[in-house]
């Protein structure tokens, strides 16, 4: 499972997510300079675009993402969507992407939602591979800029997509589930409580917490989407300035911890890491589960070239000891 999340204040839009898998993909920070020669299944190539930043794994020289941001501040994550998610064949008439190539085609050729919404509009979702023996994973994607967020599925009657005012997306199932599940919980409220449950009987909040009371914590995709959803809401309420830390403290509150959750291969799931691209900046920071320290990678200076920046992940476990 997975969960991605945006949040923007008055200072920045930060854009991330925690991967939540039971082994690592070969991710590592990629930036993709100005210069790196897209070439689409489509036909189309792209040697002059916006540079992007983001987790990838790199396969024969192409950036894998799982998710990026791009100059503009566009940014865009896969989540796993198994089941649900249904690639097509070519259709004349229309962009045709492959799963693996939509983050770099959008973030190369939007630079903002509005156009991201008008390619939308003709997209096919292509059921073609980036190797024989590297199937198509099933996802679907949550796609976002400083004004707001959509969420991409293609399913076996075709594309949807919906604009997402919740700013997070998680698993399955598809999104207009998620839109519904998540208004059984408006009565919730990070407030103190009041007694709305009798009024003429006296009683006092016997602690703080009690208007979360309800609020999922389980780590099933409805759920962590219930709870990030909340928890980005309240902060946005108190501090209109959005940070890194408290972009991961809401991460984290929806991350899963190892041995807690068992995927259908028996294998424990758990968050590889956890990212924040601060989309103003295009700093990308990360924690891994053995690294709790933020590590960042800086847009390097030279942008206006064609090899890719690859840094590997740090993740041995970094403790600042004081004596
Ligand atoms: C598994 C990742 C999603 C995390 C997630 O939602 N896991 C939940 C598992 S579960 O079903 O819900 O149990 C996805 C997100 C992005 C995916 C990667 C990216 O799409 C990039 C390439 C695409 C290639 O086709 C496959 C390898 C791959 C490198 C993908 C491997 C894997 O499927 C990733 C890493």
């Amino acid at each position: 499972m997975c969960t991605a999340l945006t949040l923007t204040g008055t200072n920045t839009t930060l854009f991330g997510r925690n991967l939540d898998l039971d082994l690592p993909f070969g991710q590592k920070v990629v930036v993709t300079p100005r210069n790196y020669p897209f070439k689409f299944r489509d036909g189309t190539k792209n040697n002059n675009h916006e540079a992007l930043t983001g987790m990838a794994t790199v396969i024969d020289g192409y950036p894998l993402y799982a998710e990026a941001t791009n100059e503009s501040g566009l940014s865009a994550a896969g989540l796993n969507f198994p089941g649900n998610a249904t690639y097509h064949p070519t259709q004349d008439g229309s962009t045709n992407v492959a799963p693996f190539e939509l983050i770099p085609y959008l973030l190369t050729n939007c630079q903002n939602l509005n156009q991201v919404r008008e390619l939308l509009n003709n997209l096919n979702i292509l059921d073609e591979p980036f190797a024989p023996n590297i199937p198509n994973s099933p996802l679907h994607w949550m796609i976002a800029d400083h004004t707001g967020s959509l969420v991409i599925e293609s399913m076996s009657d075709g594309l949807h997509w919906y604009e997402n005012p919740l700013g997070v997306l998680t698993n399955n199932p598809p999104f207009p589930f998620h839109l519904e599940n998540v208004k059984l919980f408006q009565n919730l409220t990070s407030a103190w409580p009041e007694n709305t449950f009798a009024k003429d009987i006296p009683m006092q909040p016997v602690g703080v917490g009690f208007g979360t009371h309800g609020l999922p914590g389980d780590t099933s995709p409805a759920s962590r989407l219930v709870k990030a959803a909340f928890e980005r809401a309240a902060p946005n309420a108190l501090d209109p300035e959005v940070n890194v830390s408290q972009f991961f403290h809401i991460l984290e509150s929806v991350a899963m911890v190892k041995g807690d959750t068992y995927n259908q291969a028996d294998k424990p799931e758990y968050t590889i890491y956890s990212s924040c691209c601060d989309t103003n900046t295009g700093t990308y920071y990360y924690t891994t589960y053995q690294n709790r320290q933020i590590t960042a990678v800086r847009l390097p200076e030279q942008l206006d070239t064609d090899q890719l920046y690859q840094f590997e992940l740090v993740n041995e476990e970094q403790i600042n000891f004081l004596n």
